[in-house]
C-alpha cells in the first residue's frame, strides 16, 4: 500500500514541498502518495506530515478556522505520526514560542523547545549558507540552508506534562496544550529527548542556551535543527533550494514509522 505523505497547505510554501518530496522519490521503489493537506479528513488520511515556511500566525489563524488545530495536535501528540515543520512550521511545533504577534498565536506544540521567531531580524536579513548536517552523514557535503526572518531553537524544556491549553507563561510567550498518549507505544516513546541535529556558527549563541542537550560552557552555535521522537524542525527552507538530501532522510525516517506500526498492527 502507498505511503501517505501530507503537506499543510493553508499558506507558505506547500508547492516546493511537494515538488522536492516527489523529486527525492524519483528512483524509490516504495510506493508515495504526496497529498495537500486543507481538511481533517485528509490529515488523517496521512502517514506523515510536512508542515512548511510561511507565517506562522496565518498559519494557526487559518488552522484554527478550518477546524484543523486539534487534529493537529493529536497527529503530532497522540498518534505520534511523523512530522517535519520548516521555518513557520517549526514555530508552531515548538511548545513555546517568543515574539508572537499581540494576543499570542496557537502552537501544536510537540517539540519541548522554546523558539525565537526572527531571530536574525526582517526580511531582507535573510541569507543563504552552507550548513553542516551530520545526520546526512559525516562526510555529506554542506546543505545550502537558506534563512528568511527565521526562528532559532533557543532553549530546550523540561518535558511538557502540566501545562494547560494555550497559557499565557510570561509576556508574549505562548505555550502549546498538552495532549495524553492513548496507547502504550505513545507512552514509551513520551520520554524522547530533544536532540540538537545542527548549529549555525557564525551569529552565533545570541540568545541563552541552557538546555538539557546543549552545554552552556563550549561556545554553540544557534540550533536550527532538532528531534524530538517523530517531530523534526528546521529553521531554514530546504524547500527552496533544489537539495532533495533532507526530504529522502526524513521520508525514510516516515518509512521506518511505517513499517514499525505495521508490525505492531500485525
Ligand atoms: N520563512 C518563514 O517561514 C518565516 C517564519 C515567520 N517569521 C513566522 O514567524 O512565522
Amino acid at each position: 500500500m502507498a505511503i501517505t505523505v501530507g503537506v499543510l497547505a493553508l499558506q507558505g510554501a506547500f508547492i516546493e514541498h511537494i515538488q522536492l518530496l516527489k523529486k527525492a522519490t524519483e528512483q524509490d521503489s516504495t510506493e508515495w502518495k504526496f497529498v495537500e493537506v486543507r481538511t481533517p479528513q485528509e490529515l488523517a488520511a496521512c502517514d506523515g506530515l510536512v508542515l512548511p515556511g510561511g507565517e506562522s500566525t496565518t498559519m494557526s489563524l487559518v488552522a484554527a478556522r478550518s477546524n484543523l488545530l486539534e487534529p493537529l495536535r493529536d497527529f503530532v501528540k497522540v498518534h505520534r505520526k511523523p512530522v517535519w515543520g520548516t521555518c513557520a512550521g517549526l514555530i508552531l511545533l515548538a511548545e513555546s514560542a517568543n515574539r508572537t504577534k499581540k494576543g499570542g498565536q496557537e502552537l501544536i506544540g510537540g517539540l519541548d523547545v522554546r523558539v525565537n521567531r526572527n531571530h536574525f531580524g526582517r526580511q531582507t536579513e535573510s541569507f543563504q549558507g552552507p550548513l553542516k548536517l551530520p545526520f546526512l552523514g559525516q562526510d555529506a557535503p554542506p546543505f545550502p540552508a537558506v534563512f528568511i526572518r527565521a526562528p532559532i531553537v533557543e532553549r530546550i524544556l523540561p518535558h511538557q506534562e502540566g501545562i494547560q491549553t494555550g497559557e499565557v507563561q510570561q509576556d508574549e510567550t505562548i505555550v502549546a496544550p498538552s495532549r495524553q498518549a492513548k496507547d502504550s507505544v505513545a507512552e514509551a516513546a513520551m520520554a524522547d529527548h530533544v536532540e540538537v541535529l545542527a548549529t549555525l556558527s557564525g551569529p552565533a549563541a545570541r540568545c541563552a542556551t541552557q538546555g538539557r542537550d546543549i552545554n552552556p560552557d563550549q561556545e554553540v552555535g544557534d540550533v536550527v535543527a532538532v528531534r524530538q521522537g517523530n517531530v523534526f524542525g528546521t529553521s531554514f527552507h530546504p524547500e527552496l533550494t533544489g537539495d532533495a538530501r533532507i526530504h529522502a532522510w526524513w521520508l525514510q525516517q516516515v518509512q521506518k514509522a511505517v513499517n514499525g506500526r505495521n508490525k505492531l498492527a500485525q
